[in-house]
This record gives structure tokens, sequence and C-alpha cells, in this order.
């Protein structure tokens, strides 16, 4: 009988990860028994409640013991590993030594803390690894009537592509999926690895991981993006008894789960490359089709066949399965949204009931039943034998399906043994390989890998035997490294008389701690080296050479911030050090590593760019929002990205989420040429272009104070690039006048502005010219115009294009008038600058609108301002208080 349960959910909480403490976070998680509560950090009164089977809370009360362990420091509210395995992981063991299927998910965005709980890190190992270790001591102090199978399979999805981990040749294309009646979706040549003991099944990690990791090396933040799943078939054949019990285990570390939507990407032109989260997409819409049937409603069709993933945990969902999944969030404020979308997810899961039965293996299963139907034949046989020979033909057919029985329970035996037997063969080869690896640790020194996601770093070894070692793309090479942006023979490392050295080859990008090194540069013990693109290492000296130091320092970020140091950039140089405490400005904190994770995105566009001959080169920016804001309030700062045309000199401005959206789109295109493939798209789809735009180059803020004391400003002022450098000067006046435009002289100025409430204003502002435009200056063909926007106007004025002049002459005079000068009028014209912005025109850009139209005019046909009945209706209160101010005053 199926046995009819819920998917069991836990929630689980880490700790402040360093970047989210550099940036101030606060908590906005708590716990309480099996409950959840999370706060809306813009509106702290506002909270919501999840309840889940299980709530883990591992964000604080820890301290770490001396093998390197997470454990409570005293308080009964910190969960471990320890506390997470006996809940779940001894819950996936019993329910295999019962004979069910048992599948485990990891849920939650980049970073939240999936690979931690499933895999681990260090010391602090998680699920999957002590299920197995727990499964292999089992055994051992099982009776011995009974042998056991265990196989184990690792394989990663990634736009929607399966790859074998455990293989050594990698299926261009990827795995298919098939499907049988048995055994359901199952993918075609999948290496089942058989395991005898808990080494090996460390070993097969350890080379899956190693896959995982070359895969990437590529492109960083793949592992981010793609799925891992490993599979457990634990096999307990009862002796003697003709029965056997099989429990295939899922464990699956799911890709992260943000979603696109906040990122704001969807001004792009291009929508997101489809594909990408294809499978995550889809089983979010198997768990709500699920959680809508649990509670009653009609489903129609649950899209299981939509996508790769969804196909092979058919079972676990809403089918032969005891489903666990773990929701990993994190703590800090800054990941509200995200943490809030993972835990509704969570609660629809928790919605989906399972019906799991005790298995016996499919094969077996078909032997069984074949056995059975050759009892019967026997029995007809023997019944037939006693009737003589009347019945000749019959006992002869009988006796030949009895054969063919026969026979195909041999094949079906031979065969799953003897591809069983092959991939044994094969792996005691690797496991040789592995451990020599170890022995080679002791005697050279080495490149460690160093990986975006930390669950891949640490992960390949390079060693620097003695002499010269070459470094490259080709087989040839001693090292032989795949990376973007990594030439045929890109370096050569030589080990020799107790030191060792790089040496770049010619036009080969290497860099030793953050520096670009052009010659031969001995390495010390922990330097960091990057070799082309993104492919970086952690070089580990001479055994002599060794110290205990604690390697996790030098993680990705270490490698970035170095980089970005080398080239200038650094948090003091945002103006991060306040003058209170030394400590930075977390907004400040926040663009800086914005800034360090978007470093390697770029260099791995301009990167594909040059392959891919797109002439396009990428570089980030810093824009200062303050150069926007008319009260000159040093607002925040963010990342833009500059994208410069290399022969026409065309410029666009991306900002980061159109970046980052377009660098998926461009990696399935540098995919299909990576294998060769047609990678021509028209341009309309080609994430690498965009039509002509006007470029913002500047603002500049000229004051408006002299207006409302009716006094005439003649201003020459810089106009600041996103970088506060000087892009142009402009001449500018700022000048009262009467309504019929004739400037007001000293004689009119007024000693409080507020002499002019309710009185009429009349002013022109008159851009005269701009001087040295290095826009201008830097390509031949080029325009500019100058834009601005006074008060409550609905939209900005632009002055008429100018081209190809690096000192444009501008001259021009637009005329304002305020009928009826507010209190707040006035007010904003002491407080506010006008912000002057300096846009850039390029050959087949479209102009801006220098027309006046949706501008209302005065009589007299001057631009009217403060026009009370601009004024939305959240503004009708002050509408009437100015009507009171201006009845009370005349
Ligand atoms: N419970 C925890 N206790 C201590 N550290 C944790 C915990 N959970 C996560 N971390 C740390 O947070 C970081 C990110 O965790 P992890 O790699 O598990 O995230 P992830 O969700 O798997 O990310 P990705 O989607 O990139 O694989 C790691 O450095 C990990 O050590």
């Amino acid at each position: 009988m199926p046995n009819v349960d819920s998917v069991k959910v836990a929630v689980r909480v880490r700790p402040f990860s360093q970047r989210e403490k550099d940036a101030g976070s606060k908590c906005v998680i708590s716990m309480n028994s099996n409950s959840t509560s999370i706060y809306d950090p813009r509106n702290p009164g506002h909270m919501k409640t999840f309840t889940f089977d299980l709530a883990y809370w591992s964000h604080s009360g820890f301290l770490k013991d001396k093998n390197g362990m997470l454990v409570s420091a005293g308080s009964n509210s910190y969960a471990g590993q320890r506390e997470v395995f006996r809940d779940l992981g001894e819950g996936v063991l019993e329910n295999a030594w019962q004979g069910y299927n048992a599948t485990l998910l990891a849920y939650g965005q980049t970073g939240s803390g999936k690979s931690y709980s499933m895999i681990g890190y260090g010391a602090n190992r998680g699920i999957v690894p002590v299920v197995c270790e727990e499964l292999f001591k089992a055994i051992q102090n099982q009776e011995k009537n009974k042998q056991y199978q265990i196989t184990f399979s690792m394989l990663e999805i990634y736009n929607e592509q399966v790859t074998d981990l455990l293989s050594k040749t990698r299926k261009p294309g990827g795995l298919k999926i098939r499907e049988d009646q048995q055994q359901g979706f199952y993918v075609d040549g999948l290496k089942l690895v058989p395991c005898d003991n808990y080494a090996q099944i460390e070993r097969l990690m350890e080379q899956g991981n190693k896959m995982r990791t070359t895969a990437t090396t590529i492109m960083n933040a793949t592992s981010s993006r793609s799925h891992m799943v490993i599979t457990i078939q634990f096999k307990q054949i009862f002796l003697g008894e003709a029965i056997t019990k099989q429990s295939v285990i899922n464990l699956v570390d799911l890709a992260g789960s943000e979603r696109q939507k906040s990122s704001g990407s969807e001004k792009d032109r291009l929508k997101e490359g489809t594909r990408v989260n294809l499978s995550l997409t889809t089983l979010g819409n198997v768990i709500s089709a699920l959680a809508e049937v649990a509670t009653g409603k009609k489903v129609l069709h649950i899209p299981y066949r939509d996508s790769v993933l969804t196909k092979l945990l058919q079972s676990a969902l809403g089918g032969n399965s005891r489903t666990i999944m773990i929701a990993a969030v994190s703590p800090a404020d800054i990941c509200y949204e995200e943490t809030l979308s993972t835990l509704r997810y969570a609660e629809r899961t928790k919605k989906i009931r399972n019906k799991a039965v005790v298995n016996t293996s499919p094969t077996e299963k078909l032997i069984r039943e074949l056995k059975a139907e050759n009892n019967k034949l026997l029995s007809r046989l023997a019944g037939l034998g006693n009737m003589g020979t009347l019945v000749a033909d019959e006992t002869q057919e009988l006796r030949y399906l009895l054969a063919e029985n026969e026979r195909q329970i041999q094949n079906i035996q031979v065969a799953w043994e003897s591809r069983l037997e092959e991939t044994r063969g094969e792996w005691e080869q690797q496991y040789t390989a592995l451990a020599q690896e170890r022995r080679m640790m002791e005697t050279f020194p080495y490149l460690l890998n160093i990986n975006e996601d930390p669950q891949l770093s640490w992960v390949l070894k390079h060693f620097i035997q003695n002499g010269s070692c070459d470094v490259g793309q080709s087989t040839s090479n001693a090292i032989i490294l795949r990376g973007l942006g990594i030439l045929d023979k890109h370096a050569t490392f030589t080990n020799a008389d107790g030191k060792v050295t790089l040496t770049p080859g010619d036009k080969c990008k290497a860099f030793v701690n953050g520096v670009l090194i052009t010659g031969k540069t001995k390495l010390q013990h922990l330097d960091r080296v990057i070799l082309g693109s993104n492919s970086a290492f952690l070089y580990v000296g001479l055994p002599a050479e060794r110290t205990d130091e604690d390697l996790s320092r030098y993680d990705y970020d270490f490698f970035q911030s170095e980089l970005a140091a080398a080239e200038g950039f650094s948090t003091d140089k945002l103006g991060a050090a306040s003058s209170k405490d030394s400590r930075a400005d977390p907004s400040i904190l926040a663009v800086f590593h914005d800034y360090i994770k978007l470093m390697p995105l770029v260099a791995e566009v301009n990167q594909m760019s040059e392959e891919l001959k797109k002439d396009l080169t990428f570089e980030l920016k810093v824009k200062n929002l303050a150069a926007s804001d008319s009260r000159g309030y040093d607002l925040q700062k963010e990342i833009i990205v500059k994208v410069t045309h290399v022969t026409t000199n065309q410029v666009w401005i991306w900002s980061k989420a159109k970046f980052i959206n377009r660098k998926f789109l461009m990696e399935e295109l540098y995919q299909r040429f990576r294998e060769g493939e047609d990678t021509h798209v028209n341009q309309d789809s080609d994430p690498f272009w965009d039509p002509v735009e006007v470029v913002h180059l500047g603002s500049a803020h000229v004051w408006l104070q002299s207006l409302a004391y009716c006094l005439q400003l003649e201003e020459q002022t810089e106009l600041l690039n996103s970088e506060g450098l000087e892009e142009a000067v402009v001449v500018i006046n700022l000048s009262p006048c009467s309504r019929d435009g004739r400037i007001l002289g000293e004689d009119d100025m007024v000693i409080d502005p507020l002499e002019l409430l309710g009185r009429r204003v009349d002013f022109q502002i008159h851009i005269v010219e701009c001087l040295g435009v290095k826009w201008l200056r830097d390509a031949a063909g080029r325009g500019i115009q100058i834009g601005y926007r006074v008060y409550d106007l609905p939209r900005s004025l632009y002055t008429k294009p100018v081209w190809k002049n690096v000192n444009p002459k501008i001259e021009e005079t637009v005329h304002f008038s305020a009928l009826n000068a507010s209190y707040e009028f006035l007010n904003y014209l002491q407080k506010n600058a006008l912000i002057v912005d300096l846009w850039g025109l390029q050959e087949g850009c479209t102009e801006m609108d220098c027309s006046l139209d949706g501008l209302l005019l005065a009589p007299e046909g001057t631009i009217m301002v403060d026009d009370p009945k601009a004024l939305t209706a959240n503004d009708a209160g002050l509408v009437s208080a100015l009507t009171y101010i201006t009845e009370m005053t005349f």
C-alpha cells in the first residue's frame, strides 16, 4: 500500500557573509520553534510568519571548535550540521533501508547556503557525505544473510543540458533523457559507479566536483545557475528469500533561485536568456500545480515534461518518493525580497502529497516476472508430459518459450553486471590517480584553483614539477587550461634551484597579486595568480616554504579586490572613509562589492567580444547619483557599464541589470561558437548590438539662489562626468527679467525672497556656449545637446543640436514666467540648483526633441512654471495652504 505523506520542508538561515557585515546589514529573520518570521525592512512593523516542519537557526550563537566545526556556543537555539543531519539525513537513511525512494532538495538564492547544507565545507560536512558514510557503517553492522549493492551517480543540468560529472568524456549537446515504462524518466548513458566503501564515494564526489569546476572555469558564476543531482541507488538482496529492496536517493542542489524581475533588466530590448532557468521555472510550475491538486482543485496538467529537471524529479514530486526540501535563506535585510519569495515557494511545496511504496529493483522485478512465467510453463509442460506424443508440437513450443525466457534472464543479469563491472574498472584507475595526487601535493609546488563558487574552489591542483612547465590551451602543455583568454601556449612556470618563476608568453595576460606582469616573475607561497581573463589560482609553494596559515581568506573576492586596487579602485577612492570612525559607509561598500563582483564578468565579456569579433570593449564606471540631485546631496553611487565600439567610437551606457542580462545571452552565443556551430545572429537578437543612442556625458549644478533675489548670474562652470572628471565647461546666464524680456538691473534686487510671494516672477535661462567638449575632441562627427528641467515642468528642455565643434556656440535663451510665485517655488529657487546635462550625439542616433511641445505657455509666449494646476491631487492641501498664505499676505 502506498504511504501518502506531504513533502517535509525545513528552512535554514545562515550567518551574515562578510559582504553583508560590511554593508551593515540587519537580520530580518527570527525563529521560534518551527515558525519563521520575516520583517519588512522598509516597514519594520510589518511581519510575515510561516510554519514549516523544521526551522534551523544557524545565524548566531555558534563558535568554531578545534577541528573547525561550527558548534553551539551554549545557546540551545543554534543548529549546526549535526542537528540538520539528525533530523533530515537520518530519515533519508531509514527510508532507504525500508526500500522507499527519498529525495532531498535544497532551494534558495545564490549564496544562501544550499551547498553548505547539502555538501558542506571542510570539517562542516553536509547531509550528502554523512548519509553516504552512515550507510556504509550500517551495512558493516548488518547480518550476513544479505547482499548490498550501492551505485553512485552525479550529474549537472545547465541550460537544459545534462552533463555526467563522473564521465571523462563530455558529450556535445549533453546526455539524453529517455522514458521507460518501468523506470520512468532516466538519463541515457549516465555512469552508475558501484561503490564498496565510503572512501570511494568521497573520491567520486571529489572527481565530480573537478569535472564541474573544469566546465565552469571558462565562465565564472555559471555553477550558481546549474542544478546538481547526486543519485545513490541502494539495493538490498535478501539471500535465500529471492527478495530485493531498492531505494533511489536523489540529492539535489538546485540553481540559485534569484528572480530576474526586480533587477530592472525588463527595460532591456532583449528578454532574458529563456533557457537559463527553464528547469527552475518549470519546477515552480510543477510545485504550484501539485499544491493546487493537494487543496482539491482540478488541475488538468502537471508540466513535468517541460524541463529536464522536472522529468528527472517526477517521482520526487507527487509520486513514489519521500521528499524533503531545505529552503536556505540569507538573514540580511538587502535580501528581503528574495528570502520572502523562497519562503513562499517553500510554503507551496509543503502542500504537495507523495505516495511512496517499498520498491524492488526494476530489473529484479522483470526477472521475477520471467521466472514466474517459467514456473507456469514448467507445470504446463509437466502436464503435457503425461499425455504422450499427441502434443509434441505444443511441448516443443513450451520448451522454446522456456529457453527464450532463460536467455532473457541471463541477458538482463549479464548486461547489468557487465555495465557495473566496466565502470568499476574505470574507477579503480581513477582512485589510484587521486591517491597519487595526494602524494604529489607533499612534493611539488602547485596552483590551487579559486572559483567564485566556494564549493568549486580548491578543487583542481596543477603541479609544477621540476624543470619548466608550460601552461595553455594546447594539449601539448604540461598544464592544460581551457579558460577564457588563455592562449595555446600562455605561460611557463619554472621550478629550479628551490624557486619557482612565472613567465607569460607574448601578448598573454598574467597577473600576480593583482598586478599585470610582463616578464619573468618569482613566485612566493600564497601568491595570487590570474591567467587569461579569469582563471584564478592560489600558488602553494614548495613544501619547505609552507606555513600553517588558513588559506580560506584567499577567496575569489580577495583576488578581485586586489585587482581593483591595482587598477586604483578602492573604497577610499569612492569616498568611503568617514571622519568619525574608520568604518566605511555601508552604501559605498555595497558599490565596491558590486564593482568587484562585476569585474570578472566584464573581463569575460571583453574576451567573448574579441573572439566573436564584435569590436566592442566594456568598462565598469561608477556613476555618482549626486550629479543629478538638484539639492547637491551626496546620494548613492551605482555601477554602470560603458560600451565602446573600437572602430566607430560609438558609445552606449548600460545599467548593471542590462549588462547581466546581456551576459547570459552572450554566453549562449559563445557556447555555440565554442562548439563550432554557426553563430550568425540577426542584429535584432544580437546581445552585443544596440541601436545608436544619445549618451549622457556629464552634468553641472547651477545654483538658482540669485533668481530668488532678482539678481543676474553669469556662470561658467564645469560639466562633470559620472566619475567626477571634467567633460566640458558650460557658459550660462540666469537673468531675472520683466514680462517683455528686459533684463532687470541691481535696483530691482529684493532683500527677502518672500517679497516675491504671490507676485509675477520672470527670468531667462541663456545657454551661451560649451567649451572644450571632450566627447567632440575624442572623435570627429559627433555632436551635443544641452538639457535642463526647471521646477515643476513636465519635461526637460533641450537646446538645438550642434555637431562637430569642440567649442559649440549655442546662444539659446528661454523665458520662464511664474505668474503667482508660490512659497514652494521661492524655496526651490533658494535651495536648489539647475541640473544642466550635456548629451552626446553620435551618427545615426535620434536627437533629443528640442521643441517646446507639452509645455504650458503664458499669454506672452513665455513658458509657465509654478503652475498650481500642475500639482497633483496629493498636493491639494498645499494648494489651499498657498492660497491661504497669499490671502494673508496681500
Ligand atoms: N549554516 C551555515 N553556517 C556557516 N556558514 C554558512 C552556512 N550556510 C552557508 N554558509 C556560508 O555561506 C557561503 C555561501 O554558501 P553556499 O555556497 O552553501 O551557498 P549556495 O546557496 O550553495 O550558493 P550557490 O547557489 O552559489 O551554490 C559559503 O561560504 C558557506 O560556507
